[in-house]
Parts: C-alpha cells; structure tokens; sequence
C-alpha cells in the first residue's frame, strides 16, 4: 500500500441512552488487530462521510445510523496508512437496531474518562481526552467555568494567572500557548480564539474557547468550522452581550459544547 497518500476515513462516537460510547475491537487480519477503536472505516469513492459511516456501522454492528455530528479530524501517520481520520459523534437518538458483532469483533461500552478496555489505537488518545470534557458549562469569564449537569463529566477551569498550581486546568489567549506549555502540561490548557490564526495555533491546545459577542463572530467559527475542522474540541463561549441574532445550532456544527455566561 502506498502510505503517502492520505486515506479518507470516518469513525463514529456512538451513545447509548446511559450516556456511555461504544468501542469495537479491531477483527484478526487487520492492522493493529485486536486493538480498540471507534467503529468506522475507509470512505468509498462516491460516498460522503455520513454514507460511508452509515455503511460502515451497518457492515460491522448491523445498525442503521439516522444521523451524526461532525466532531473532530485528525491527521496521523501509521506505518500502514497515512490517515485523515473524521470523528463524529452519534447520539442514542440518531441510531436504531440491535448491535450484534458481524466481523467477529468483541465491543462494549464505556463511560468518559473511565477506560476499561486497552489497547486503544494510537491516533485515538485525545479523542479520548475529549470525551472527558463536558459538553454544557457555564460561568464567569474572570473566575472560571464549571460543568452543569450531574451526567456529565465533572471539570472546572480557571484563567490563567501566574503562580496557579500545574495540576489545575487553565484557559489563557491562544497566543500564550507555547509559553505557558513550558509550565503546564498542555493538556490542561485551553486556549482562547477570535481569529483564523488563533484557531491554527490552538490545535495543540486541549480545548478551544471561543467567545461570540458580535454577528462577525459568528460569521468566522460558522467558516472555520466548515473549512478547517478543529481536531481539538470547539467550546463555544457565548456572552451576555444582548446580541439579538439567533445562535445556530453549534454542536450539530461540528462545536464539542457550549459555555453560557452568568450574570
Ligand atoms: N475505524 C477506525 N479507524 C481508525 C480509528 N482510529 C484510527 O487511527 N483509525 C485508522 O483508520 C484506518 C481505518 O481503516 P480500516 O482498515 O478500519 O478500514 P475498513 O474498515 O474500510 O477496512 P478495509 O481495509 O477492510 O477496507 C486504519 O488505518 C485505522 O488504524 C478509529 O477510531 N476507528
């Protein structure tokens, strides 16, 4: 197989209604088998992503995918393949039928944060990380933002200020990135966007924030969103701003989730 050229793929966060995802194990005679993945596969010419994974699903576990979220990409380079990999997340909604193993896989559920199966395929370590973090939050700009419901993963997350402890999850301007990296591990970092470049350099971050006080705004995540998808996850942060423009519908946009402002 020639592995300089990259390979379309589609893997889907599927949810059960206990808010658990599903993981399948990789079938013997492919590369890495026996590891855990997400379901999904190759995209077939012709297809757009939502076929290939409803086919993919249909093929591997014998149920019909009604709809998907776009999520997350991720370019990553095995010594088989070099992958452009497109999460996307499934709520227990958007799917019908019973889940039977037709590639003779193992699969099982697992809640966020809380791995019980190993090993997990490579590529798949921060889009792991990014289950953890919940996809409703809310707060104050200047004193931090914490998780709203008891179902999801519980997080809070301060801005930055020096002398605050490493362990703490910070958020800070995506230009501050690479410095703070040299003090805090990065994946407790998230960084503040309001500009093309600032979306580029945020993709090592573990979040994005990104702030909506203005029509422009929303104007700029709508085409970021849609030309260059965030392989990290988008929290869109929006302010009291008295902004009168009705809010699309982020998550089906491709955002992770949504931090409301307090008064
Ligand atoms: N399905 C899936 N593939 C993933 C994930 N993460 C990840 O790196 N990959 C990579 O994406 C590629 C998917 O190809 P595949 O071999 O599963 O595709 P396929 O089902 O169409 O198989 P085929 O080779 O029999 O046509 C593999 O290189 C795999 O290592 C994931 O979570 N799910």
């Amino acid at each position: 197989m020639n592995t300089d050229k990259l390979v379309e793929v589609v893997a889907g966060v599927l949810y059960n209604p206990q808010g658990e995802f599903l993981l399948s194990s990789r079938p013997a005679g492919k590369a890495y088998a026996g590891y855990w993945e997400f379901a999904g596969g190759k995209v077939e010419t012709g297809e757009t992503y939502l076929t290939a994974l409803q086919r993919e699903f249909k093929e591997e576990l014998g149920i019909d995918v009604i709809q998907a979220t776009p999520w997350l990409t991720k370019i990553h380079k095995y010594e088989h393949a070099h992958v452009h990999l497109h999460f996307y997340r499934i709520g227990a909604r958007q799917w019908r039928g019973q889940l039977c193993a037709r590639e003779q896989q193992s699969w099982c559920w697992q809640q966020p944060g809380k791995l019980t199966v190993t090993p997990m395929l490579p590529a798949n370590a921060p889009i792991l990380a990014a289950l953890s973090i919940p996809t409703r939050m809310r707060g104050q700009f200047n004193t931090g933002f914490h998780t709203v419901s008891a179902q999801e993963p519980q997080l809070k997350i301060l801005p930055y200020h020096s002398g605050i402890a490493a362990a703490v999850s910070i958020y800070a301007p995506a230009n501050q990135l690479q410095y703070l990296a040299q003090q805090h591990p990065i994946d407790h970092i998230w960084a503040i966007c309001s500009s093309r470049e600032q979306w580029q350099q945020a993709q090592s971050a573990a979040a994005i924030i990104w702030p909506i006080s203005s029509i422009d705004d929303i104007k700029l995540l709508l085409t970021l969103l849609q030309q260059e998808p965030s392989s990290v996850p988008v929290m869109v942060f929006q302010k009291k701003t008295g902004l009168t423009t009705p809010q699309p519908d982020w998550m089906n946009l491709g955002a992770h989730g949504i931090i409301h402002e307090l008064e």
